[in-house]
Parts: C-alpha cells; sequence; structure tokens
C-alpha cells in the first residue's frame, strides 16, 4: 500500500516539476511580455474568482499601457490581450486558426463543429457551410423574422404597463425558434413553451464552460467526475444532442421524395439552407456522417440564437434608457413606413436602417455577446522581431478592447453616434463580431435579424427603464447575460 502511495506521490510530484519547468521555459521566451507574479503549480489561477468577476479580473490584470499580459493558469500559458496591433498579427492571417484549449470544455457538446474545430477540419467546413449565409439566402430569412417577430409582439403586450419585465427569455426563445426555421428548415415552436429544457440546458453548459476554464479543481480531467457539475453535464448532453437529433430526422423526412429544385421560379440559381447543404455536402468524396451533421447543427443551433439574443436584449435595455435614441430611432422608423407603420419589413427597408445600425453597433460595443474567444499557436511566430512560441493560448478580449479610452473615447457612454462617422475603419479594434478568416460567419444574418425584430419591437412599444431602476450584472458565460436579467418598461405605442 504504502509502495503504490508513493508511486502516485511521486507521479505528482514529478508533474509538479514538468508544469513549474514548462511554464519558466515559456516565461523566458516570453520576457519582452509583461507578466504576474504566480504560485508554484497554480500559477495566476487564484488571481481569478467567480465567473461574476471574471470582467474586472480580466480588466485588472492587463496593463493599460501594453495591453498584453503573461498568464498561467496551472499547466496553461496563456497571453491575454487587448493590444490592436497584437490582436491584428493573431487574426488576421492564416497561421494562428486553432482555438485555444478552453473550448475542449464545450467540445462534449458541439464536438468539433465550426467553432471549435481546428485547422485541417474546419477549412472545408467553412467552404461548405459559407455560401448558407450568401444574400440571396438571407433575403428569403427576413419573412420567417417578421413572422416569429409577431409571436415575440404578442407574448410582450401581455407585460404592457407593468412596472417591468424581463424580457431576455421572451426574446431568446424567439431567436431559437428563428435559427431552427432558418438555417434548419424545421419549425422549433420555442415560443409555445416557455420552460424551454433547451434552453436551460443551453445555459448550464455554457455556464459549466467558463466554470471549469476558471476552477483549479473542475479543470483536470481526473477530478471533474467527482463534482456535482459532471453528472448535470452528462443529462444535460443526453437532452441537447436529443433535440438536434430529431431536427435532422425531421429535415431528412421532408426532404425525402422531394428533390431540392437547381432553380427558383424565376430561372435563378436557387441556394439551399444550412441544414441541407450538410445533408448534401460531401468532403473528400464522402458525405458527413451523422455525427459531422449533429455537432454543425448544435454549434449553429448554440452561436445561432444565444449570441443575437443577448444582443438584441442589451440593445433593447440601452434604448429603453436613453430617450433621445429612441426618439431617433422612431423618426428613422416613420420616413421608412410611413403610414403604413405596422406593416412587415422587407429586405430594402432592413437596408434603409442606417441609425438603428448604429445603435445595434454601439449596444454590441458596451455589451458584446462574446466578450472574450481564444486562439492556440502551433508553431514558433515572431510578432515585430519577438518571438510568440508554439502550444500558447492568446485570449482577445474583446470586451476589453471595447470599453478602452484609448480607442473609444468616453467609453461607458452610449453614443451610437459614433457609429455615424467612423464606419468600418476598425477592423481590429471593433471585433465584436471578431475578424480575419474565423471572424462571425452569422454576422450579416445577426444583423439583419436584430434589425427586423429590433424594429419590429420599437414599432409596437414604447419602451422606458424599469421602475425600480434595474442595473445590469454582466456574467460572461461564454456569451455576456445578465445574471438578474434585463429589466425595461412597455407601453403600447400610440401614433
Ligand atoms: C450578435 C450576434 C453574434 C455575435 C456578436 C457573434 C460573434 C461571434 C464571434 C466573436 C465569433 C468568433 C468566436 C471565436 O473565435 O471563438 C463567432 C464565430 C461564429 N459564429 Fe457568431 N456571432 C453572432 C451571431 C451568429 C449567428 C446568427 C450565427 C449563425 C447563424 C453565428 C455562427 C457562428 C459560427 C458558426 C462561428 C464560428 C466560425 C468559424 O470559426 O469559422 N454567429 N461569432
Amino acid at each position: 500500500m504504502s509502495f503504490v502511495i508513493a508511486i502516485i506521490f511521486t507521479l505528482i510530484l514529478c508533474y509538479f516539476g514538468y508544469v513549474s519547468y514548462k511554464n519558466y521555459q515559456f516565461k523566458q521566451i516570453l520576457s519582452w511580455m509583461p507578466t504576474v507574479a504566480g504560485w508554484p503549480v497554480v500559477g495566476n489561477a487564484l488571481e481569478f474568482g467567480d465567473t461574476d468577476r471574471l470582467l474586472s479580473d480580466v480588466t485588472r490584470l492587463i496593463p493599460k499601457k501594453e495591453k498584453f499580459v503573461f498568464l498561467t493558469f496551472l499547466d496553461v500559458p496563456n497571453i491575454f490581450t487587448t493590444n490592436e496591433d497584437f490582436v491584428e498579427f493573431v487574426l488576421s492571417g492564416h497561421n494562428i486558426l486553432s482555438k485555444s484549449s478552453d473550448y475542449r470544455f464545450i467540445k462534449k457538446w458541439l464536438g468539433t463543429g465550426l467553432l471549435t474545430s481546428d485547422g485541417a477540419k474546419w477549412k472545408p467546413r467553412r467552404r461548405i457551410t459559407t455560401p448558407a449565409f450568401h444574400f440571396s439566402i438571407l433575403e428569403d430569412f427576413v419573412d420567417v423574422f417578421e413572422a416569429n417577430g409577431k409571436i415575440l409582439v404578442n407574448k410582450l403586450k401581455n407585460f404592457v404597463d407593468q412596472s417591468s419585465v424581463d424580457i431576455y427569455p421572451f426574446i431568446t426563445l424567439y431567436a431559437l425558434d428563428v435559427i431552427c426555421e432558418t438555417a434548419m428548415g424545421v419549425q422549433f415552436h420555442a415560443q409555445d413553451n416557455e420552460s424551454s429544457e433547451y434552453v436551460k440546458n443551453v445555459k448550464l453548459m455554457c455556464k459549466i464552460g467558463i466554470v471549469r476554464s476558471t476552477s483549479v479543481v473542475k479543470n483536470f480531467d481526473l477530478l471533474y467526475p467527482l463534482t456535482l457539475d459532471y453528472w448535470r453535464e452528462k443529462n444535460a448532453l443526453r437532452q441537447l444532442h436529443g433535440v438536434t437529433n430529431s431536427v435532422i430526422v425531421e429535415r431528412k423526412k421532408k426532404m425525402k421524395g422531394n428533390v431540392v429544385p437547381s432553380v427558383d421560379e424565376f430561372g435563378r440559381k436557387k441556394r439551399m439552407a444550412f441544414l441541407d447543404i450538410l445533408l448534401n455536402s460531401t468532403v473528400n468524396g464522402s458525405p458527413l456522417s451523422q455525427e459531422d451533421i449533429r455537432e454543425e447543427v448544435d454549434t449553429f443551433m448554440f452561436e445561432g440564437h444565444d449570441t443575437t439574443a443577448s444582443a438584441m436584449t442589451f440593445c433593447m435595455y440601452f434604448i429603453a434608457n436613453h430617450p433621445d435614441v429612441q426618439k431617433r430611432i422612431m423618426e428613422e422608423q416613420r420616413d421608412i413606413f410611413g403610414d403604413e407603420i405596422l406593416r412587415d419589413s422587407k429586405i430594402s427597408d432592413l437596408q434603409q436602417m442606417k441609425y438603428l445600425e448604429c445603435v445595434i453597433k454601439e449596444s454590441l460595443r458596451l455589451c458584446p455577446s462574446v466578450p472574450m474567444y481564444g486562439r492556440h499557436t502551433i508553431q514558433d511566430m515572431i510578432y515585430k522581431g519577438n518571438i510568440v512560441p508554439k502550444g500558447i493560448n492568446i485570449v482577445i478580449y474583446a470586451y476589453g478592447m471595447l470599453h478602452d479610452p484609448d480607442y473609444f473615447p468616453d467609453p461607458e457612454k452610449f453614443d451610437p453616434s459614433r457609429f455615424e462617422t467612423v464606419d468600418g475603419k476598425w477592423p481590429f479594434r471593433y471585433l465584436p463580431f471578431s475578424a480575419g478568416p474565423r471572424n462571425c460567419i452569422g454576422q450579416k444574418f445577426a444583423m439583419l435579424e436584430m434589425k427586423s425584430t429590433i424594429s419590429q419591437l420599437m414599432r409596437n412599444f414604447e419602451v422606458f427603464p424599469a421602475t425600480p431602476e434595474h442595473k445590469l450584472i454582466l456574467v460572461p458565460e461564454a456569451v455576456l447575460k445578465s445574471a438578474n436579467g434585463v429589466r425595461i418598461r412597455l407601453t403600447p405605442r400610440k401614433y
């Protein structure tokens, strides 16, 4: 017995020795970069508290001048950065395409779909899925946004003239219906089921993912099964994968016998929706397996609804709290819709909503749906004459960049006008959708959906701050949320 204990003890010591040596080597190579003194073995892990402190912890740790810092978390070396030049170096090329090791915590759920996969697998998948987001396809989706938006408006009508309502759960269900009907070609009816298990489990998986990346115990695969989260995750995965499998089966049934026509009624080449593309695609001559398709459906169902739901919710909150902005939005809506103020939007209407687009951009600046994202180097790289070593995580702290006074003067002020003059000039500073080859594939889809929804909500309701005042408590659970909901007050809009 004592022999076994001695062996285990020796193995643990060897592991600790290895971790300390490895981190020491990284520190030597990265001596050109600021760092924070850490503890043996755990490194800087103790700098991080609960997830509701994560944004302020990361903000505190990145030096304001250099805007990057080298930190170790157990055996994982990381660079955290808000440095515009360095971010451009990381995101713009084709050399750093792999995702950071933290993404492994969501791989049981999303497999190695487009979001989590590494270079070799990612490239052909991105090539086959890109046409699903072509403008001519997005154009067809506007009717789906509008139809589901009407259901959302009707649900919210139940809460008019109350002191406040948390709009987040309603907008989430709406966004889930939209992504299922547009990308998957399947009606999900999430808005008819307010206690959606799917939504609850997505929330749980996001929370577990972020908790595991900052918890000393849950980070270790060997220790994780000893925690309650492991078992909760197992249950959630069973339910989430059950839902995505049933979406695929339903779409396959619909397609059976119905050959998708190659041209539309005007003789234009017809483009297929996302799931149909996956069902019809081959990689290296072989069709995608059920598992391949499921991981992409899981990825797009998650990325395609949770991000837009947060973005639309926060945007409505900012509008409710800024009457001057609300007034300008309505002036623009009246110019576009004239006497038919409650008619459905067409794509040409959405394209004219230039001021609303500035409002959405400013809201994404203050509350970016994806507050940080990571890359992993697979070879040594040279940045301004310095080595960025192979095997390191690079965390792009988008939230920090978007709140940095060096980049956005008076950063906490909600001021959509800052986007009226500078559109497109900051590709590596303003990056709520990331940038470069692994940027967000759904960016245009998201912008159209958000414009359609917010326009419809604004034309139906006048919005006000909640009473009593509601202050957001931001938590980065993979997607940025407010721990206490997002409450605003609604009244019917009178014309
Ligand atoms: C406001 C809405 C959205 C925001 C702010 C957003 C933001 C982002 C960001 C920052 C990334 C990079 C993440 C990383 O590097 O880990 C990303 C990637 C991605 N997004 Fe979005 N997203 C939004 C909406 C959507 C929608 C509607 C879809 C699908 C219809 C989508 C699908 C994806 C996918 C599949 C990726 C991975 C792309 C790749 O690696 O090639 N997103 N998104």
